[in-house]
């Protein structure tokens, strides 16, 4: 038998697990400028889904998360009513499942979308029926595909207790943890201290947006202090790795590599990271794809997955995520389906419903395209 070529069909058919995608960096172009049609917002920088495409991807790709941020107010702002928000998830939960993802964790923060008079928990209910609308349709169109949301809390706010008590209010109703994000700069994990206590004592899971546009102190809080089940993006771990001379970031050996110890926690541990390989080039956090530290993290044995952060925002999908690594740095099926294991191994859902998607899923998927 021969491995199946990798090529874009056959790597939209791979079943994927994606555990950071965000509902608002990833509308379709044309669904923002019908929701912003229909509800009277006049601030969008372009008329025509070409351009609207063009302009977030360009406007994102400024080198500075906090400047990649400020394209959200485009967004977030068509994003007020329970209609647009349930549209908006259904339609998420339709592209990732025609993409082949087969697992996802879709997070958005509650507390951006109270404009026009939603409650917290009215913005979470309106996402979830958009998921469990999006699950049947997808099952119908032959591509099954879990959703489970998390809720995210935004980091220069004051309202993450209060976020973490409504993610744990909807638990066993589809949320499925919890998360900070927006600014890292300025805004340490600490900050949040009482919100990731909260969740510690009621058994509930949370990743933190760290390592990202800070380094290894923001790391370091979000694991010892607040104690992360996961990092998002977390990239700036290879800031604690002092590599072996003559080596380069697409190296197929890193022996000799010496862990600080951050970096060694994080691998002892076996913390997942969710590294968002094109979204982590736009803001910064890496100067390139090629100089990108994921292979690094991976050879090293870390618990790489492969993730989009934002959909919209970086013009990409996991099969592309998936093609820039194969691109970069000559990945196979087995490396690919590894990452995919260590994503659906991480997830937050219940072990019995991952061990299934496991071997009912991704196992036998993989092994077709193996050969
Ligand atoms: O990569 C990111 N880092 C920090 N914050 C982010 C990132 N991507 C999106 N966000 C913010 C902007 C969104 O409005 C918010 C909730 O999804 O999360
Ligand atoms: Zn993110």
């Amino acid at each position: 038998m021969t491995p199946r070529p990798l090529d874009p069909a056959n790597l939209a058919l791979a079943p994927k697990a994606l555990l950071h995608d965000h509902l608002d960096g990833g509308l379709r172009p044309a669904t923002v400028l019908e929701l912003a049609h229909d509800c009277g917002y006049t601030e969008l920088p372009a008329d025509d889904q070409v351009a609207l495409a063009t302009w977030f991807r360009d406007a994102a790709d400024s080198g500075s998360l906090e400047r990649y941020l400020e394209t959200f107010a485009h967004t977030v702002a068509v994003m007020q009513t329970a209609s647009a928000l349930e549209r908006v998830a259904r339609e998420c939960v339709e592209d990732l499942a025609a993409d082949g993802v087969v697992y996802a964790e879709v997070r958005f923060a509650p507390e951006q979308h109270l404009e026009n008079g939603l409650t917290l928990d009215e913005v979470v209910e309106s996402v979830l029926a958009g998921f469990a609308k999006g699950e049947v349709d997808a099952a119908g169109r032959g591509r099954p595909i879990v959703v489970r949301a998390l809720v995210t809390a935004m980091r220069h706010a004051a309202r993450s207790r209060e976020i973490a008590e409504l993610a744990v209010r909807f638990r066993g109703r589809g949320v499925v943890g919890f998360d900070i994000a927006g600014a890292e700069a300025g805004n340490p994990p600490t900050r949040h201290l009482d919100a990731f206590e909260y969740m510690r004592a009621s058994n509930a899971r949370f990743t933190i947006h760290a390592g990202e546009a800070f380094g290894l102190p923001s790391i370091h809080e979000a694991l010892a202090y607040c104690g992360c089940d996961r990092l998002g993006h977390g990239v700036r771990v290879i800031d604690d790795i002092t590599l072996p001379p003559g080596v380069t970031p697409a190296s197929h050996s890193f022996d000799g590599a010496v862990l600080g110890d951050i970096a060694a926690t994080v691998r002892d541990k076996r913390i997942p990271l969710e590294l968002c390989p094109s979204s982590n080039v736009q803001t910064g956090a890496v100067a390139s794809l090629a100089d990108h530290p994921f292979n690094i993290l991976a050879r090293l044995r870390f618990r790489v997955t492969v993730n989009t952060d934002n959909r919209l925002m970086s013009d990409t999908c996991m099969s592309n995520e998936f093609k820039v690594l194969v691109d970069h740095f000559g990945y196979g099926w087995t490396d690919l389906e590894r990452f995919t294991l260590n994503a659906m191994k991480s997830a937050f859902l219940h072990f019995d419903d991952r061990i299934r998607i496991i071997d009912e899923v991704i196992k036998p998927g993989y092994a077709v395209l193996i050969g």
